[in-house]
């Protein structure tokens, strides 16, 4: 059986009257999208920070990420540098998102109030830290790093062929 929670309320400022109030696209979804109220192109390989014309309160104890846009990363290559990019409950100032172009040959060029990255609210939590000498032990214990089968071998250090291989990380599926 499906229960359906009620939204968190978040306030938020549009510092621009022509950026829409986010809203989600589907009822499941988990990100509103966020426009850039700037045009901008970039190069390959080229990064800009682009202003989403909103700013918004966070409860406390709640967190915003800036996710990007699956379509766009496959599309155009756009990522973000930061990713997610996390905004702070206590932060008042305007969101922007931190965009790259990682396709090697083709600019991608933005209009202004395109979709450019999408948020996604969160609870998270307060944690104390309290220093020990020792840690408990564990079943992974300090193995990390592709330490569970095979990892990708990268030309240059480890004598490759210049190719980044998945090698057995390819098992199983
Ligand atoms: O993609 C992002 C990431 C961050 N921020 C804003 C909200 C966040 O609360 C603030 C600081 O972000 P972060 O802590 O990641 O950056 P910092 O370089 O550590 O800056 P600071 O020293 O201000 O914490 O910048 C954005 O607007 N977009
Ligand atoms: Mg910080």
């Amino acid at each position: 059986m499906s229960q359906v929670r009620n939204p968190v309320d978040v306030l938020l400022r549009r510092l621009d009257a022509q950026v829409p109030v986010p809203s989600y696209g589907h009822p499941g979804d988990a990100g509103v999208d966020l426009v850039t109220t700037e045009a901008a192109e970039l190069a390959p390989g080229e990064r800009a920070v682009l202003p989403t014309g909103v700013s918004i309160a966070l409860p406390d104890g709640y967190a915003a990420f800036v996710h990007p846009r699956s379509g766009l990363a496959a599309r155009c290559g756009l990522a973000l540098v930061n990713a997610p990019g996390t905004v702070d409950a206590g932060y008042r100032g305007e969101i922007k998102v931190i965009v790259v172009n990682l396709d090697p040959r083709e600019s991608v060029r933005f209009e202004r109030y395109d979709r450019i990255a999408q948020l996604v609210v969160q609870q998270v939590e307060k944690v104390r830290f309290h220093e020990v000498a020792e840690l408990p032990g564990s079943a992974r214990a300090e193995g990390g790093f592709g330490s569970t089968g095979g990892h990708a071998a990268v030309g240059g250090s480890t004598g490759g062929n210049g190719y980044a291989s998945v090698g057995s990380d390819r098992e199983g599926q």
